[in-house]
């Protein structure tokens, strides 16, 4: 029987059946951040433990980062600084490459990586964050893990994995224009749940998947676990070869041949059987918002807010009337015009260069609502250096965005900078839950396009009269 594309890489780096539905795998890369990665590196070294192959590992600093222009070591958060500190003297000490402040290759873990040719088709990647899941765009296999199984991974280059049950989701039939990547995945997750992966690796593929850019493939992969799913991931296509070739990290001559030839295996095979199957129509996919505190209340933009009784089970109703309190919204309210404060455009979900550029297209000559205070945050160094080489930089700075370094900044209020109490905040991001932008902070996810358009607006807005060129 033919097998999936999970099963193809499982069982390439299967190192041994633990006979109690446990394998232990050899693990290709471990990546670290200064939030995470500095516990492990601590663990490890209070294990009189070392790292087996520092030229596998590597650190990313991003999540405690200032994002301000001008920034060092100091940062909001308090405390924040010694993260920075250990993790890059512990890194030093086991001989880790740090992508660090100053450096042209900072930036978000999941962009940097795949940016510098550290995820590739084919390899396993492991990191103690749980957005991993975005580096499965280039179909590795990629997952989130916690910081006692990083120091593991890092003494040995294995990590012991119960096998997930395996998803296919077919995006299939015509995407509307003005809809992406976020929107497919806002969809899937609103209309099956915020559980609907749970134990599951999800491919996602089908025409709609394989016309994505592969910048756009990490967006979709990269919410996989906002569905609960173990991870995400697509097959590794002609774009994906394209996209690679040339990184920093990438093999050249002979050995970027042998590496192509290898990746022609990287599909699931005609005959493979998955666990689950949901095929989607993309007919019916609109730009979407979420209006409460969990990924899947989500509704097309021009939709309103549903009734909380509705929900199927007594716990989801609870659940949606804390959020219509925590948001400050009733039933019934459009979506449409509601008056925000705060648009942000940055995190590991959309602040590639493919998601400035939509942004900037929509701000070009447009100017920022009075009274919403808009925020870009590149996903890496090298994205901020592409982006003005475009001159998007001025095309955001005057349309009256903030213009900052890379990290993750105010896509997670843990950074230590956040929007007010109370404030409405559209967001390119990947979570809404209480309190993530900010103590009290409302926050509504969605595209790129559409924080652009609301923007503009100083309400939520539909992003498709401004893509058509109206208004
Ligand atoms: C801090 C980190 C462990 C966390 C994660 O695992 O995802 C963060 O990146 C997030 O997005 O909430
Ligand atoms: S950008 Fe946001 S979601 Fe992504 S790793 Fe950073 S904090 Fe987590």
């Amino acid at each position: 029987m033919g097998r999936t594309l999970v099963d193809k890489l499982w069982e390439r780096h299967r190192v041994a059946d633990l006979g109690d539905g446990t394998d232990l795998l050899y693990i290709d890369r471990v990546l670290l951040h200064e939030r995470t990665g500095s516990m492990a590196l601590k663990g490890l070294r209070e294990q009189g433990r070392v790292v087996r192959h520092p030229d596998r590992a590597f650190v990313c600093m991003d999540h405690i980062v200032d994002t301000r222009p001008g920034r060092g070591d100091a940062t909001l958060m308090p405390g924040g600084s010694a993260f920075i500190q250990e993790t890059r003297a512990a890194a030093g000490e086991a001989g880790i490459r740090v992508f660090d402040i100053g450096d042209d290759r900072q930036g978000i873990v999941h962009v940097v990586s795949p940016e510098q040719g550290i995820a590739l088709p084919g390899v396993t990647l492991v990191c103690p964050d749980s957005h991993t899941c975005t580096q499965g765009g280039l179909g590795a296999l990629a997952w989130g893990i916690g910081s006692t199984e990083a120091a593991h991974a890092l003494a040995t280059q294995t990590l012991v994995v119960r096998r997930p049950k395996t998803m296919l989701v077919r995006f299939e039939g015509e995407l509307p224009p003005g809809s992406g990547a976020k929107d497919m995945i806002l969809y899937l997750i609103a209309r099956y749940g915020a559980s609907g992966g749970a134990g599951y690796a999800i491919e996602f593929a089908g025409s709609v998947v394989a016309a994505l850019s592969v910048e756009a493939r990490m967006t979709l992969c990269n919410m996989a676990v906002e569905f609960a799913a173990w991870t995400g991931l697509v097959a590794p296509d002609d774009k994906t070869v394209a996209w690679v070739k040339g990184r920093p990290f990438v093999p050249t001559g002979a050995l970027w041949d042998a590496a192509i030839a290898d990746w022609q295996d990287l599909h699931s095979d005609v005959d493979a059987s998955f666990d689950r199957v949901i095929l989607i129509d993309c007919a019916d996919i609109a730009p979407i918002v979420t209006w409460g505190t969990s990924p899947q209340h989500a509704v097309p933009v021009n939709g309103t807010v549903p009734d909380p009784d509705s929900a199927p089970d007594p716990a989801s109703v609870q659940a949606r009337h804390r959020a219509l309190t925590y948001m400050g919204l009733k039933p019934g309210d459009a979506l449409i015009g509601l008056p925000i404060d705060g648009a942000f455009i940055g995190s590991c979900t959309n602040s590639r260069l493919s998601d400035l550029r939509t942004a900037a297209a929509l701000l070009k000559g447009r100017r920022v609502a009075v009274g919403v205070r808009a925020i870009c945050v590149p996903g890496s160094t090298q994205v901020k250096a592409a982006a003005e080489a475009e001159g998007l930089h001025l095309v955001f700075q005057e349309a009256g965005f903030e213009w900052r370094e890379s990290g993750c900044s105010m896509c997670f209020f843990a950074g230590g900078e956040h929007f007010g109490k109370g404030e409405r905040v559209v967001t390119s991001t990947n979570r809404n839950f209480e309190n993530r932008q900010g103590p009290g902070t409302r926050s509504h996810l969605t595209s790129p396009a559409t924080v652009a358009a609301s923007a503009i607006a100083g309400h939520i807005a539909d992003p498709r009269p401004l893509l058509r060129g109206e208004g």
